[in-house]
């Protein structure tokens, strides 16, 4: 591994300007992406894995705004800022400009997936015009070679007959083959890093297996590093390297993947993974994750998973965590933002536990103190240390007031014509 990642991100920040308040939609994330990496975003819908992903390629729409943090690719500066002669916060003098940005980092450098490819392909155009025109644009090649690319490609990421499918239109070809066209796209220019927001979500299981697979293969290939959002922790297992678990706009929890899966270090992790169908376990065996995630307006005091979470002691609803070191594997940093962990020291141990019920009752969706005011966390220094995390048995309570994740996502979302309520994407 070389030393220096291909995308370095640090405490990123972007918030939306509603009418309700201000949305900490991603609230200090950290995270880097080395060479040939897939790395898996992860978190329930709200979580705010698409403006993660917006906010690196600097795609972020009114009201929202990147308000703090850096974003290197490549020790290019995407994002910084720095203080003024004033004392207010500007953008750096290196950070790439907006023409930059457009003409050589996103599609060439940097390129994204998007969930549904209706909403990247037009409907009026034939697919391999589509595809041939972006390669004409973004390589500067002309008609005639673009198309041989064009036909190329679909032949690559697994069309069949792809001469006679360039002639037809989107609504022509299945939902996977849509999906295909669009990693054909994003493989086009050969970037570095191709972001993909949840790519696989709409489609069934085999044929997400398929484009797994084809993702799988083509970086193998093509050393393509990958940023794979997702709320399936089954499709983080498939195709991730490392991932970083999101909640409320932070990571609370970033590992190597099987670190993650088998010595899960955050309450939060452990919700997900236990609410994921497993081939040895019976559906009735899943466990739901409690509660509704609150909304990133007004996110709980302290730990924000305080609510929902089996492991929280009276001490969780004051000191909200950093994501700090709490092990190491594979050379790998295993990071983790949960008090229970000796590296902490704020008194765990000694701290009364809390129904995680009766706080839920309260908390979800309500409001709480402003964050900004919340007492931090005494705890600054990474520390090596070992899992020092017990956990009291059978504090997950049941209740009627279950739902299980899909759910929590229909119910986190807010009605499209409150303000605030709009999708990150148009
Ligand atoms: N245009 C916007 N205006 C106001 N708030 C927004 C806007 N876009 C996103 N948000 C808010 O930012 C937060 C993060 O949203 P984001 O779309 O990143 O979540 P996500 O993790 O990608 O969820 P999903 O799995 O549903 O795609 C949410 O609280 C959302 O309501
Ligand atoms: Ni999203």
């Amino acid at each position: 591994m070389s030393s220096e990642p291909l995308l370095r991100v640090e405490n990123l920040k972007t918030q939306f300007f509603t009418e309700s308040g201000t949305v900490r939609a991603v609230d200090g994330i950290s995270f880097e992406v080395n060479e040939g990496e897939i790395v898996g975003l992860v978190g329930e819908s709200g979580a705010g894995k698409s403006v993660a992903s917006m906010s690196l390629m600097r795609l972020v729409e009114e009201p929202g705004e990147i308000v703090g943090g850096e974003v290197t690719y490549k020790g290019e500066t995407i994002f910084g800022l720095e203080e003024g002669p004033d004392g207010e916060l500007r953008e750096r003098d290196d950070m790439l400009s907006e023409s930059e940005m457009r003409e050589r980092i996103r599609g060439r450098e940097i390129a994204v997936i998007f969930q549904d490819p209706m909403e990247s392909l037009n409907p009026v155009f034939t697919v391999g015009g589509q595809l041939r025109e972006f390669i004409e644009i973004n390589r500067d090649l002309p008609k005639d070679e673009a198309k041989v690319e064009a036909v190329r490609m679909l032949r690559e990421v697994g069309i069949p007959d792809p001469e006679d499918r360039y002639e037809e239109y989107p609504h022509q070809f299945s939902g996977g083959m849509r999906q295909r066209v669009l990693i054909a796209m994003a493989l086009a220019c050969e970037p570095n890093l191709i972001i993909a927001d949840e790519p696989t979500t709409a489609l069934d299981v085999t044929v997400e297996g398929q484009i797994l697979d084809l993702v799988d293969d083509l970086q193998d290939r093509y050393d393509t590093s990958f940023i794979w959002v997702t709320h399936d922790m089954g499709v983080v297992a498939e195709i991730c390297d490392r991932v970083n678990v999101m909640y409320l706009g932070e990571i609370v929890e970033q590992a190597p993947v099987d670190e993650l899966f088998y010595e899960t270090k955050h309450p939060y992790t452990d919700a997900l993974l236990d609410s994921m169908p497993r081939p040895d376990r019976t559906v009735d065996e899943l466990d739901p994750i409690e509660g509704v995630m609150p909304e990133a307006i007004s996110p709980p005091s302290g730990c924000r998973f305080h609510p929902r979470c089996p492991d929280a002691r009276e001490v969780c609803t004051r000191v909200h965590p950093d994501t700090l070191e709490v092990d190491r594997a594979d050379g790998h940093p295993h990071r983790a933002a949960c008090v229970k962990h000796d590296v902490f020291d704020v008194g765990y141990d000694e701290s009364a536990p809390l129904e995680a019920g009766d706080e839920a009752e309260t908390d979800v969706g309500g409001a709480a103190t402003d964050p900004e005011e919340d007492p931090e966390t005494p705890v600054e220094e990474e520390q090596a240390s070992t899992d020092g995390g017990e956990r009291p048995e059978g504090s997950r309570s049941s209740s009627d007031h279950r739902s299980d994740v899909g759910e929590a996502s229909e119910a986190s979302r807010k009605p499209e014509n409150e303000p605030g309520g709009g999708e990150s994407r148009q």
